[in-house]
C-alpha cells in the first residue's frame, strides 16, 4: 500500500485496531507515529507493534503527511487547539472522533484551508474487516481523498458519504455495530448454554454462526431477507424462533437503538462543539 508518515493522536482501542490492520496490510511500522498523554498505553501499542511513540502531540506531528485524531470527542477541541499552531496547509487530518463537525475541527485548527476528513471506522479494523465512511471538507485535495481512503481501505471497507449529515447514522450503524453483533453473540452462547451446551461449544458455535452467515450474505447475490428464509422451513424450529423475536419487536428495538445512539452523536456535536479556550 501506498507509504506516508502518519500521526496518530491518541493510542486507545480504536488506533490500535487501525495500527493493527495497517500493518498487517504491509503498511512500514516505523511511519506511524503514535502520541497518548499515557505512557502505559503506548508502553501495550510498542508491546505488540514497532510504532514510534511520543508523549508530546506537537512532535509526534512535526513531520507527518497525514495526522489521525484518535483522542476521544470531549478531547478533541483541546487536541486540536493544541496542533494549530504547528499546523502546515499541506497536512491531511482524518478525525474519528464521533459526532464533531469538521468545521468545529476547522475553526480550532484556526486555518479555514485546512484540508479535514472524517471517517467513522470500527473495531474489526483490526482485522481487516473494517467498515469505514469518510466525508471531507472542500479543501482536501483529490490525491489527499486517494490517501485517506487508501489508508481506511487497507483494513477493510472504505466508502464515501455525500453529506456530513450522514456521519451520524454512520456511527450508529457500523461504528457502534460491532457492539450490537457482540451483544448478540454473548446472548446465543448464553442461550445456548441454558439448554444445556457445554460454554465452549456454545461459544464456538455462536461465533462461528454469525461469521459464517455474514460471509454468506457478504458473497451472495440474494438479499439478508432471501437468505433468512431459505433456513426458515415452514412449521420448522428457525420460524418459531423468528415468531418470538417477531413478537419481541426485535425491528423496533434496533430502530430505537441506532436512532438512539445517531442522536447521542448529534448531541455530542452541539455541547462539544461550542468553543472553549
Ligand atoms: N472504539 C470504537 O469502536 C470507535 C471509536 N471511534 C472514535 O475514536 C475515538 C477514540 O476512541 P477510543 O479509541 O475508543 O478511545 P480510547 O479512550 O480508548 O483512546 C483515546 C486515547 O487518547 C488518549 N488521550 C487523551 N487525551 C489525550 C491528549 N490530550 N493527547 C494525546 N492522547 C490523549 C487517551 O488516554 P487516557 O485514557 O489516559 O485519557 C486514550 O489512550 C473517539 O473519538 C471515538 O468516538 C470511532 C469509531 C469506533
Ligand atoms: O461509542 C462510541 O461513542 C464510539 C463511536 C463509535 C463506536 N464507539
Amino acid at each position: 500500500m501506498k507509504q506516508c508518515t502518519l500521526a496518530f493522536i491518541g493510542g486507545g482501542n480504536m488506533a490500535r485496531s487501525l495500527i493493527g490492520g495497517l500493518i498487517t496490510n504491509g503498511f512500514a511500522a516505523d511511519n506511524i507515529h503514535v502520541a497518548d498523554s499515557s505512557n502505559e498505553t503506548l508502553q501495550t501499542l510498542t508491546n505488540l507493534y514497532p510504532v514510534r511513540t511520543f508523549t508530546d502531540n506537537t512532535a509526534a506531528i512535526a513531520d507527518a503527511e497525514v495526522v489521525i485524531l484518535a483522542v476521544k470527542p470531549q478531547q478533541l477541541q483541546a487536541v486540536t487547539r493544541q496542533l494549530s499552531a504547528n499546523w502546515s496547509k499541506d497536512k491531511l487530518l482524518i478525525s474519528i472522533a464521533a459526532g464533531i463537525r469538521l468545521d468545529d475541527i476547522s475553526r480550532w485548527l484556526g486555518q479555514e484551508q485546512a484540508a479535514i476528513v472524517r471517517a467513522m471506522p470500527n473495531t474489526p479494523s483490526l482485522v481487516q474487516a473494517g467498515a469505514t465512511a469518510l466525508c471531507a471538507n472542500d479543501h482536501v485535495e483529490t490525491e489527499q481523498h486517494e490517501l485517506a481512503e487508501s489508508i481506511l481501505r487497507a483494513v477493510g471497507l472504505a466508502l464515501w458519504v455525500k453529506h456530513e449529515q450522514q456521519m451520524d447514522a454512520v456511527t450508529a450503524l457500523s461504528g457502534s455495530g460491532p457492539a450490537y453483533l457482540f451483544l448478540v453473540m454473548e446472548a446465543m452462547q448464553t442461550a445456548g448454554m441454558e439448554l444445556g451446551l457445554p460454554e465452549e461449544t456454545a461459544r464456538l458455535l455462536a461465533l462461528e454462526t454469525a461469521f459464517g452467515a455474514s460471509k454468506m450474505a457478504l458473497e451472495s447475490d440474494e438479499s439478508a431477507c432471501v437468505l433468512r428464509q431459505r433456513v426458515t422451513s415452514p412449521g420448522g424450529t428457525t420460524e418459531r424462533a423468528l415468531d418470538e423475536f417477531e413478537k419481541g419487536d426485535l425491528r423496533g428495538l434496533f430502530s430505537k437503538a441506532l436512532t438512539a445512539a445517531a442522536s447521542r452523536a448529534d448531541e455530542l456535536a452541539t455541547q462539544l462543539g461550542q468553543d472553549h479556550e
